[in-house]
């Protein structure tokens, strides 16, 4: 059997936790194949990048790279964070673009391509993730490597018009024609992508799916919903009730409702909206004044990059603004807490929990909201509150779901939650379990691996025919207009055409 490579920036090494959703989700499906996991080792060398670290541990080899400090600046808080983060969330106003950070962002996806590519194999299947490594498929077939190629973006797919406000975006997406299957988390992006390569990147949409780029490349696309291992969260949530963190959460509520958010610490998530939600609920609810508290679990994420180090400032502001006003002597309102928890304890938190406020203005899928749901005790569910701006919301049909720049609209929401009848919280979330039992972590990567085994094109005719899936029924949907030029290798320093 063909070995699975896993690249990612983020890689989680034995006995390290840090949060966020791509390393939960491939230590889950690494966990069951085994093979080799290659990324940053989260370590900056204060000298040169390169430093390579080996171990394997559950069956799973681990290689990993340290970054210099320029390089970490350049490319980790520089191009990926603070240019395409934004950029690919729909926050156009900030984006920071600069040549220097993109240079670093080639430079180290450039030192990726140059360490991995002598670990490979010929039928080894490679599945590289996320913003930071989109140049690293046509590098790594620079570099002689033929093997199966897929790529999977944990991100949302903005809307193409604003994908075209980057510098260089033609030849940085044009990158993805090197890789057999590009995954997105929801249909939506998959179609956001399509309108790409129709209007902007010169490429031909074949049938649903099937693309074609300006030089005769073809590749498939898909949506491929990420998940959770359910079961396992489901099991640490039952066995969490008698645990010291959850037994001290639940005597410190007096018997109130717990309101629970987990985010890392980023603009994304919604969080200074969601806040404000809350003062307007304390506000305009008086009735249920008192009968909830709201834990806010936020991590420190990134905290190098500017805009993160305001949003924490604001978030303490808000934080100290709605306690002042609303506390009394006996009752804190809201908990603010920086720290990260293991699952083991948060799967507790969500099961204790009445409401999960899941409320990001764009989020690629959001685990959170799916982990909050199978903790919780199918005799007595809480409920999801839930932004229609996730990917989760997708799939999530029992949550409540709501607009997050409707500050009234959510604190309404949250009011309804609060004395939510039990038939209708078993019912909704009934409904919501059912779904991440049968699509769960392991049916991801599965779904994603079978489709990359399978994705070769030769079968299929130029008019997208041959037995592909199709949503339109027009083959062909589109053509650009622009220009045709010769493919720039992913690493060329020339400014490109626009
Ligand atoms: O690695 P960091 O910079 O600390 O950030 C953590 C991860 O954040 C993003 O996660 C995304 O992937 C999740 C799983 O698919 C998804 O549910 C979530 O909506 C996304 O935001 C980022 O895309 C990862 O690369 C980071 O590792
Ligand atoms: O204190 C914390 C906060 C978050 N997480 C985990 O980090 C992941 C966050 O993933 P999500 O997809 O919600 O968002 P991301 O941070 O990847 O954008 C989830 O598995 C959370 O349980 C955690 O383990 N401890």
């Amino acid at each position: 059997m063909s070995r699975l490579v896993i690249v990612s920036n983020r890689v989680a090494v034995p006995d390290e936790s840090r949060p966020g959703g791509l390393a939960v989700a491939l230590q889950a499906a690494l966990e069951e194949t085994g093979g080799l996991w290659f990324g940053w080792s989260g370590r900056i060398d204060p000298e040169e990048s390169g430093r390579v670290r080996t171990q394997t541990a559950r069956g799973i080899e681990y290689v990993t790279l340290d970054l210099s400090e320029q390089d970490h600046a350049h490319y980790y808080n520089g191009f990926a964070n603070r240019t395409l983060w934004p950029l690919l969330h729909f926050r156009v106003d900030l984006v920071d673009y600069s040549r220097e950070t993109y240079a670093g962002y080639l430079r180290v996806n450039q030192l990726f391509a140059d360490t991995l590519a002598p670990l490979l194999r010929e039928d080894d299947i490679v599945w590289i993730h996320d913003y930071h490594l989109i140049p690293l498929g046509l590098l790594l077939r620079e570099r002689g490597i033929k093997c199966k190629l897929g790529f999977f973006l944990h991100v949302p797919m903005p809307s193409s018009d604003l994908l075209a406000a980057l510098p260089n975006h033609a030849r940085l997406f044009e990158g993805l024609s090197s890789y057999d299957l590009v995954g997105f988390q929801t249909e939506r992006d998959l179609e956001r992508f399509q309108d790409y390569v129709r209007l902007y990147g010169r490429g031909r949409v074949l049938a649903y799916g099937v693309l074609e780029t300006e030089h005769s490349r073809r590749l498939r696309a898909g949506a491929f919903p990420i998940s959770i291992d359910t079961a396992r969260i489901a099991k640490l949530a039952a066995d969490a009730v008698g645990k010291a963190s959850v037994r001290r959460l639940s005597d410190s509520l007096s018997g109130r409702q717990l309101a629970i958010g987990v985010d890392r610490l980023d603009y994304s998530k919604g969080i200074p909206e969601r806040f404000r939600a809350y003062g307007d609920y304390l506000e305009r609810h008086r009735d249920q004044r008192g009968r909830l508290t709201y834990l806010q679990i936020a991590p420190v994420s990134r905290g190098e990059v500017v805009e993160y180090q305001t949003l924490r400032h604001e978030l303490e502001r808000l934080t100290g603004h709605i306690n002042g006003t609303y506390a009394d002597a006996d009752w804190t309102p809201m908990r603010y807490v920086n720290r990260n928890y293991p699952h083991a304890s948060l799967s507790g938190f969500f099961r204790l929990a009445r409401v999960g406020l899941v409320t990001p203005l764009r989020d690629g899928m959001n685990l959170v909201a799916k982990e909050f749901v199978a903790a919780q005790d199918p005799h007595n569910p809480g409920v999801l509150l839930l932004s229609a701006f996730a990917g989760a919301a997708r799939e999530l049909d029992g949550a409540l779901i709501v607009n997050p720049y409707d500050t009234q609209g959510v604190s309404d929401a949250l009011a309804t939650a609060v004395d939510m009848p039990l038939a209708e919280r078993q019912a909704r979330w009934n409904s919501m379990m059912q779904r991440l039992q049968s699509h769960d972590i392991t049916a991801w990567r599965r779904t994603f691996l079978n489709a990359l085994r399978d994705s070769d094109l030769d079968s299929v005719d130029s008019d997208g025919s041959g037995g592909e899936r199709r949503r339109q029924s027009a083959g062909e949907v589109g053509v650009s207009a622009l220009p045709k030029r010769p493919l720039q290798r992913a690493d060329d320093p020339r400014p490109a055409a626009h």
